[in-house]
């Protein structure tokens, strides 16, 4: 995680532990007596990005955009419908259950309820040390003993061992989560919402937590929010989601201080962030209408509905995701803060290097 402000924020270099590629998940919607496909709910629709071992990735976006799909996805509690997800050099595409097993101590994902993601039947004990039951994993003083460590680990005590869900508060109950992803050391971990169900008051002492242990253990964090407030402080990069596709990859200090999607802009004008440059704060855009619905998306760019700076291109012709800046990349045809000025005029392309090649 980057911890400066606005310093120097350049793009992780380092060793790629995570690629994706084209990835796509359609829900298949069935009707009638013989099941017969009448649809695709098109939740994932070509998502190409990397993440370096030891950043922290953000995906952010409107509820319903694939987001946790796509966290599911990359832990391959579902099955992509296309696309590759390359993990330390290994495709995991379509790995069966039995040779997935093995990663899954590596590729682990905290969830955003901390109420429903805990057996309240069973014992912090076991809920923790459930993981090495799993993988059969043997710790030289015994489970009990790892996972009080974890409990400690994670800023509870050793004496909550017997303890149930039902006892803790959400803060705690979220700690108990973590301690439980974080048994087998895994090398990424998914993070959906991990705060967003609690308190105000506590979700930065869970932020706080999750940053600690991600230097200490060198973890790579896919970090997924609905709001760019919650990971403007822990993210190196943001992906912004729109209707199952990424619109804006860039590091965090291009992101919110020249964001080029105006569906980022639009995320940015509706949180109170500090502006950094002291010009005041952003002018407030409103989104016209909900997300349209990912079962039919509108053609082209997805985004064109709702943009106040849609023109006729936009609606027939997809926008690739391209390089306008030094690890920033956007999908529009009029972008905003673009180096060198002025954006394009209507229909006129704009320069970039293509990074992904547009839909077919
Ligand atoms: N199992 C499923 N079957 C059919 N449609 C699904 C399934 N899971 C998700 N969807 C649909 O896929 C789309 C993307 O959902 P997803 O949960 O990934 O979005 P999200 O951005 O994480 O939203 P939220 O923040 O509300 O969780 C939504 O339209 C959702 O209804």
């Amino acid at each position: 995680m980057t911890d400066t402000e606005s310093g120097t924020a350049t793009p992780p270099v380092g060793e790629e532990l995570l690629a994706v590629t084209g990835l796509k998940k359609h829900f298949a919607i069935r009707k009638g007596l013989l099941q017969r496909q009448t649809g695709a709910v098109q939740a994932v629709d070509g998502l190409d990005f990397t993440v370096t071992r030891g950043e922290t990735f953000s995906l952010v976006g409107e509820s319903g955009c694939g987001k946790t799909t796509t966290g599911r996805l990359l832990t391959r509690l579902l099955e992509p419908t296309d696309g590759t997800i390359v993990f330390e050099g290994r495709d995991i595409s379509h790995l069966s259950e039995g040779r997935m097993r093995p990663l899954r101590k590596d590729v682990q994902m905290i969830f955003q309820d901390p109420y429903g993601s805990l057996n309240p039947r069973h014992t912090v004990g076991k809920i923790v040390g459930a993981p090495f039951k799993l993988q059969n994993v043997k710790t030289p003083g015994g489970t009990k003993k790892a996972v009080q460590e974890l409990l400690e680990l994670v800023g509870l005590s050793p004496e909550h061992y017997n303890r149930y869900p039902h006892e803790f508060s959400g803060g705690q109950r979220q700690r108990i989560g973590i301690a439980r992803t974080l048994a087998l050391r895994p090398k990424l971990i998914v993070a959906d919402e991990p705060v967003s169900a609690l308190d105000v008051s506590i979700q930065a002492q869970v932020v706080n937590l999750l940053e600690d242990l991600q230097e200490e253990f060198n973890l790579t964090y896919v970090m997924i929010a609905h709001d760019l407030s919650v990971v403007r402080h822990v993210s190196d990069r943001v992906a912004v989601m729109y209707l199952g596709k990424i619109v804006e990859i860039a590091d965090r200090v291009s992101l919110y201080e020249k964001p080029m999607h105006p569906y980022t802009l639009a995320l940015l004008s509706a949180v109170p962030i500090p502006d950094t440059k002291g010009k005041g704060g952003r002018e407030r855009i409103r989104l016209q209408g909900d997300v349209p619905s990912p079962i039919n998306p509108p053609p082209a760019c997805r985004f064109h509905t709702r943009c106040w700076k849609a023109q006729d291109i936009c609606k027939t012709v997809e926008p690739p995701l391209l390089q306008l800046a030094p690890g920033h990349q956007a999908a529009c045809h009029f972008p905003e803060n673009q180096a060198g000025g002025e954006a394009p005029k209507t229909g006129t392309a704009r320069q970039g290097t293509p990074i992904a090649t547009p839909e077919s």
